[in-house]
């Protein structure tokens, strides 16, 4: 099962990626407790492995700014986490040739159905804006029938349930954090629990 740690800040953070090799690292471009500056970005993805693909996390953002961290080798992967539609997509792709991720707040079955008729190569579903610390009532993943990752909450205690429910990827942001900052010893033992399955 695939990893994607979200929220990294710091070269001390990357150097515990490097070590650990997520399948994915995250670097937030919105909200405020995570949000990285273009340049912070980049002195990060310059430290990160290069077989990890870097995500740039979004909330409605301009596309032409995705389309910057992109062409500059930033980011290789763009996550979508505020109320892009149908039509923003669309732009979005005509212009940048990466993976897409749509992020999908979860409450009831028809937010299954929302995320389900997604155009994004990958639905994310999570609980609110992103970044929250809490999970979504799990109960609903019975219902949905594509390749999902499963974001939201996730942390040492629930990880190997999240894992029972088989979504393509687990996302961890606050989980994996002390103090508002990353935990080298808890991104640690996720990826341990994740990988000894
Ligand atoms: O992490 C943030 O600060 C953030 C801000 C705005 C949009 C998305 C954000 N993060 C995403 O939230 C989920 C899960 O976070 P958590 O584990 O519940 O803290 C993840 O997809 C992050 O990419």
């Amino acid at each position: 099962m695939k990893v994607k740690f979200c929220g990294l800040t710091g070269p001390e953070d990357i150097s515990v990626a490097n070590e650990l090799k997520p399948d994915y690292v995250g670097f937030v471009f919105a909200g405020k407790k995570r949000r990285v500056t273009d340049e912070q970005a980049a002195a990060l993805r310059s430290l990160l492995c290069h077989h990890i693909p870097a995500v740039g996390v979004f909330a409605a953002e301009p596309v032409e700014h995705i389309l910057q961290l992109v062409i500059s080798g930033t980011i290789q992967v763009v996550q979508l986490h505020g109320r892009e539609d149908k039509t923003y997509i669309k732009k979005l792709r005509t212009q940048c040739d990466v993976p897409l991720i749509k992020a999908f707040s979860v409450a009831d079955a028809a937010d299954i159905e929302a995320a389900e008729q997604s155009d994004a190569d990958l639905i994310l579903l999570d609980n609110g804006a992103g970044g929250t610390g809490r999970v979504f009532p799990w109960h609903l993943l019975r219902l949905i029938k594509r390749p999902y990752i499963l974001a939201g909450g996730l942390n040492l205690c629930n990880v190997k349930k999240a894992m029972a429910y088989a979504p393509y990827a687990l996302d961890v942001s606050s989980g994996i954090e002390s103090n508002g900052r990353k935990d080298a010893a808890k991104m640690r033992a996720f990826m341990r629990l994740v990988r000894s399955q």
